[in-house]
């Protein structure tokens, strides 16, 4: 891969390797754009199939949390980290602590929280080295695992979406599939239950899957099978590009609202989904909430005020759904378009973060 063609393409700040031979700790931190404050954005542990799978993931995913955090009027940055190898066999404290130190090094331009294959087990280990973590468990003013406000955000962002696909937000009676119920899904899923909504769930888990049909009698189905199925919302909460070439003809649904990060396989995907008037939810403002409450760490976390702040996900996926009316857009384009003026607005006074005595870090 050449690394600085990828880099300038999308106007990436920064691209780190970190390596430690004692713990295995192979990670990749990338920075997007730190107009807006310190990069925040998850760690994601994985089984690459190539080191150039991790860096392009690495890329998009700090490349999202740019958006995510600009669309949700976050004085905050964006980043990811991707840590390769299997989160059930690989993990070891010193792996999460040697990862501590080099965040501690970047002094407060990352700070990390929990994704895909991390806990916060991981995120207090990284603690240990660092303050620029968040998502942790037992320390002063944590707010623990984002997962389940990451629910609660997609949950109200989901009524959104109903408004605008069937003219109601209640989701009682209406169907639907959802694809990976895991951390984030299994919340969504309660939610869903409590309000009457029929689940149709798919995951690689079988565990997962059988969980979710005890506990909120949703009906399986196999993880092919899920793009077909007939439902009101297909809710992608798994990993990214489920819209595809291939998944887009099978697609039965009259909206698309989950938590999965990068759900369109390209931009070219959003056209598709808007031209044939499939109500897409972009997944970077439904699925805020999770980054929403944990940078309310960084301000001396307060429950009550973070869980008003989710609430506007339904506000929020109201407003992309308004620009895109408005200017005859694709969501996803109308999303970009918010996140885009927001970040503008800033740059225009200010370029790269550069921390002082003003800024949100210096809360003591
Ligand atoms: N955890 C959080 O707070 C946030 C998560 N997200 C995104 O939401 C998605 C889900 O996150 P989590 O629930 O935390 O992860 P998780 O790892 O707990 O859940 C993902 C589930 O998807 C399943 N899965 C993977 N590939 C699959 C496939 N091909 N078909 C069916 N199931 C499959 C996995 O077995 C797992 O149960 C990820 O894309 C993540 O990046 C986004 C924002 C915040
Ligand atoms: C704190 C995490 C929930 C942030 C993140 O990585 C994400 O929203 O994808």
């Amino acid at each position: 891969m050449e690394i600085f063609t990828s880099l300038q393409k999308y106007d990436y700040e920064q691209l780190l390797f970190c390596q430690d031979k004692n713990s295995g700790l192979k990670a990749i931190i990338a920075i997007h754009d730190t107009t807006l404050g310190p990069a925040l954005g998850g760690t994601r542990m994985w089984t690459y199939k190539t080191e150039d799978d991790a860096i392009v993931d690495a890329l998009r995913l700090a490349k999202g949390m740019t958006y995510k955090n600009a669309a949700a009027g976050l004085n905050l940055g964006g980043g990811k980290t991707v840590i390769i190898g299997d989160p059930k066999k690989d993990k070891n404290p010193e792996m999460f602590r040697a990862f501590g130190r080099y965040i501690q090094g970047l002094n407060g331009r990352y700070i990390t929280a929990e994704d895909v294959g991390t806990t916060e087990m991981d995120m207090d280990l990284i603690h240990l080295e660092t303050d620029y973590v968040t998502g942790t468990s037992s320390y002063s003013g944590a707010s623990g695992n984002p997962s389940p406000i990451t629910a609660l955000g997609l949950y109200h962002g989901m009524k959104a979406t109903a408004k605008e696909a069937f003219g109601t937000e209640s989701l009682e009676g209406k169907t639907v599939a959802v694809q990976g119920v895991g951390n984030v899904a299994y919340h969504l899923c309660e939610f869903l239950h409590k309000e009457g909504a029929n689940l149709i769930v798919t995951d690689i888990n079988k565990e997962s899957v059988k969980r979710a049909v005890e506990d909120f009698g949703a009906k399986a189905v196999d993880p092919d099978e899920i793009y077909g199925v007939e439902c009101d919302i297909y809710a992608p909460c798994a990993l990214g590009a489920t819209i595809n070439d291939e998944t887009l003809d099978k697609l039965k649904a009259k909206a698309v609202a989950g938590s999965a990060n990068n759900q369109l396989m390209s931009t070219k995907h959003g056209d598709i989904l808007h031209e044939r008037g499939i109500v897409y939810a972009p997944d970077y403002v439904i699925n805020a909430g999770g980054v929403i409450n944990v940078a309310d760490e960084l301000v001396g976390y307060n429950r009550e005020r973070a869980m008003k702040k989710v609430e506007m996900v339904y506000d929020n996926v109201e407003k992309v759904f308004e620009i895109s009316k408005r200017d005859n857009i694709p969501t996803h384009v109308a999303a970009d378009r918010m996140a885009e003026e927001r970040i503008q607005s800033v740059r225009n006074s200010r370029s790269q973060f550069l921390r002082n005595e003003k800024h949100i870090l210096n809360f003591n």
